[in-house]
């Protein structure tokens, strides 16, 4: 069911964290009506009383057009009013999510348009997210599935600041009504026909942030971290080709832009837990303690399997599975990415 207003899109956004928050914030602001899902009762109250969000950018005064909704799953009866649904719940928790919402069961002439913005590979199965989606709720919904990806920091969109995604699906239709959805003069969308390369240049950038905050934190400064960040670009590029990406997609928003922001910036989350390590904490402590997902720890053993199940040369990816799944330690994982054997510095970036 759509939404009186010709341009008023009714829309429900799961869940509450930085970037869901940002988001549902960024929609309501421009005059959609937008329910915020939460797991908590004491924030959905925040959220409607005080239109504060009391666990994430607790500093920001959210649009008094947003309505928290839960803490229980929405039912179908009220996701089938929506015109669209936009998840930002991380990776490793997107298929319980999903299947908890029976979207299969949606009449399939009319299911909402759905937005994915997490940026992650879900471990076990070392899936992507549209192929989550497909088993979860079956192809027809993957087919009008979207994915928002770009450097894109929920604490600087919530200020408007000006940022730029990209917009991905395997429908052209689809990507542009997501486009058109969120495209503001502060928020611009760029569509793009990639997911699959938009998906893993989104869940990769994760994992090479964290090395480019082990550099940080072991100091080294800017020479150190301009190489890492161009051969990391170069692995997520060939990662990409040896799973049917595009390999120019890898120099889009989605690509390089959000790599460049990520690897250069303490307000990643991955970054953090990169330059903590390189300081000497544990990662256990570290995650205890970061109060928000960083998905390149997961994603850097899934995305480690899929480098090994198809033989690719990505020693900056291994070495970070192995700082953070196998114990090796910061300083080993600079000395061995100082000791790595001479290639052709273009080798595998091409289809
Ligand atoms: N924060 C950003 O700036 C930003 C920007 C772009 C993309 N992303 C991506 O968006 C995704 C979410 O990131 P975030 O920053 O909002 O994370 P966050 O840690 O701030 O919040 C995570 C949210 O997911 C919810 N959640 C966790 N487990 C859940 C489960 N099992 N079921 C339902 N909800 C669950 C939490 O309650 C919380 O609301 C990540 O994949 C991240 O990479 C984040
Ligand atoms: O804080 P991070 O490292 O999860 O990065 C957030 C966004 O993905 C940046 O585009």
């Amino acid at each position: 069911m759509s939404s009186d207003k010709a341009d008023t899109k009714r829309v429900l956004v799961l869940d509450d964290g930085n970037f869901g928050s940002c988001l549902a914030d960024h929609l309501a602001d421009i005059d959609n009506d937008v329910f915020i899902h939460c797991r908590k009762q004491e924030v959905i109250d925040s959220f409607n009383t005080h239109h504060r969000n009391p666990n994430y950018l607790q500093d920001h005064i959210f649009s008094k057009n947003l309505t928290a909704i839960g803490p229980e799953v929405p039912d179908l009866g009220f996701v089938s009013t929506c015109d669209v649904l936009v998840f930002a719940i991380p990776t490793q928790s997107m298929r319980s999510v999903l299947e908890s919402l029976h979207l299969d069961k949606l009449d399939p002439t009319r299911l909402p348009q759905l937005c994915f913005v997490n940026k992650g590979i879900e471990m076990g199965t070392n899936k992507l997210p549209l192929e989550v989606i497909e088993e979860a709720c079956g192809s027809q919904v993957a087919h009008v599935s979207t994915f928002l990806s770009g450097p894109s920091f929920a604490k600087e969109i919530v200020k408007r600041q000006p940022t730029q995604v990209s917009v991905s699906s395997t429908s052209i239709q689809h990507a542009q009504a997501t486009a058109e959805l969120f495209h503001q003069p502060h928020f611009r969308c760029y569509v793009n026909t990639d997911p699959i390369g938009v998906e893993l240049a989104g869940a990769l950038k994760n994992v090479y942030a964290i090395a480019s905050g082990v550099s940080g934190g072991l100091g080294f400064e800017a020479n150190t971290r301009a190489g890492l960040v161009t051969r990391s670009l170069a692995e997520m590029t060939r990662i990409g080709v040896a799973y049917n990406a595009d390999p120019l997609t890898f120099l889009s928003l989605a690509g390089v832009g959000d790599l460049f922001l990520t690897c250069s910036s303490e307000k990643s989350r991955n970054f953090t837990v990169g330059y903590r390590l390189g300081k000497g904490e544990s990662l256990e402590h570290i995650l205890e303690t970061l109060g928000s997902v960083a998905e390149g720890v997961d994603t850097a053993k899934s995305a480690y399997a899929m480098v090994q199940e198809r033989n690719l040369h990505a020693p900056i990816l291994e070495h970070v599975y192995r700082l953070l799944w196998k114990g090796e330690s910061a300083k080993d994982l600079a000395k061995a990415l100082m000791e790595l054997p001479m290639m052709e510095e273009k080798e595998g970036m091409s289809s």
